[in-house]
């Protein structure tokens, strides 16, 4: 102990201005990666591996472990190394988000009309959403945010039509060629119907008391944690209306809760006040589900 406090007091009495400029780059480093992959799985990871190489580091330096130390040492760079690799998905789209933020926050000032057409295509999909619940309709509706989804528009038919509940309650009508899979809407437009989004594998719809949850649902999961993407899923078997982001899942909503928290994700200024919002109805709907 008394030797890794003399090291550190030998470390701040060789400080120079030279060596400051230096640490403030490698946290500048570390602090670009830690934002790039902000919301993904690879940001647990990441704590995980900094928690272990913390402890490791300390563990080491206290007590003479040598072929423990040549161990770790020899072990570590390799699995540093595969981050990256394991990983490479989520950065990518991390370094994507970081391009577009920089980009949309220089260039892309709303102006009213393009609010009034977002307003329009929510107002059309809550719509459509209680008509498909009191009917009891399936439906996974996904909206594309800052994440391109084109992947998953490939897998459907390719539609580029305006958002209306009329087309939306005929996509989903039972029985119909285009009622399997997701439509996708972007740019105000539905751009694919019939589309295969990816799976949950997260295990939240398992956990959860509901657990007759299918694949509907976890689609809906699923493409909200490959994606920045909000899904919108009507129950077939209990017409219940849920959306999930970011890998969570508010379930039960009526027209108007839904309509408000869509409208709520598409306010920039307020990411803030978002994410509370969501986070109280997440906890709200927590409370309410035992009285169901
Ligand atoms: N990967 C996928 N992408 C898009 N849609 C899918 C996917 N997998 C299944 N679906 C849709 O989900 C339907 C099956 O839903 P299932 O009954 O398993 O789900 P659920 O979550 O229990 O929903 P519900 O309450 O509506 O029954 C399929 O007919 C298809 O339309």
């Amino acid at each position: 102990m008394a030797d890794l406090l003399n090291e550190i007091i030998f470390i701040f009495q060789r400080l120079t201005w030279l060596s400051l400029l230096d640490l403030a780059l490698v946290t500048l480093v570390f602090f670009v990666i830690l934002m790039v992959l902000r919301d993904t799985q690879a940001n647990v990871l990441m704590r995980g591996v900094v928690l272990v190489v913390i402890f490791l580091t300390v563990l080491t330096s206290l007590v003479n472990l040598p072929a423990f130390s040549w161990l770790i040492k020899t072990t570590l760079p390799a699995l540093l190394l595969a981050i990256p690799v394991i990983f490479a998905p989520e950065i990518r789209r991390g370094l994507e988000r970081l391009g577009r933020a920089g980009y949309s926050n220089l260039f892309n000032r709303r102006d009213e009309a393009a609010v009034q057409a977002m307003q329009q295509t929510i107002k059309a999909v809550v719509t459509a959403c209680a008509r498909l619940s009191a009917r009891q309709h399936g439906a996974l509706i996904i909206l594309q945010r800052a994440d391109g989804l084109q992947e998953y528009v490939r897998t459907g038919v390719h539609l580029s039509a305006r958002v209306t509940p009329e087309l939306l309650l005929q996509i989903f009508y039972p029985n119909t060629p285009l009622h399997d899979g997701a439509v996708i809407i972007a740019d105000n437009r539905i751009v694919a119907a019939a589309c295969v989004m990816p799976l949950s594998s997260s295990g939240i719809l398992n956990r959860s008391p509901e657990r007759q949850m299918g694949l509907r649902h976890r689609a809906a999961l699923g493409s909200s944690e490959a994606s920045d993407a909000i899904s919108v899923v009507v129950s077939e078997q209990t017409g219940a209306i849920s959306i999930a982001h970011n890998g969570r899942m508010i379930r039960r909503l009526d027209s108007e809760r839904l309509e408000n928290i869509l409208l709520a994700f598409y306010q920039p200024s307020e990411e803030q006040g978002v994410s509370l919002f969501v986070r109280i109805s997440h906890w709200l709907d927590f409370l309410r589900r035992p009285e169901d």
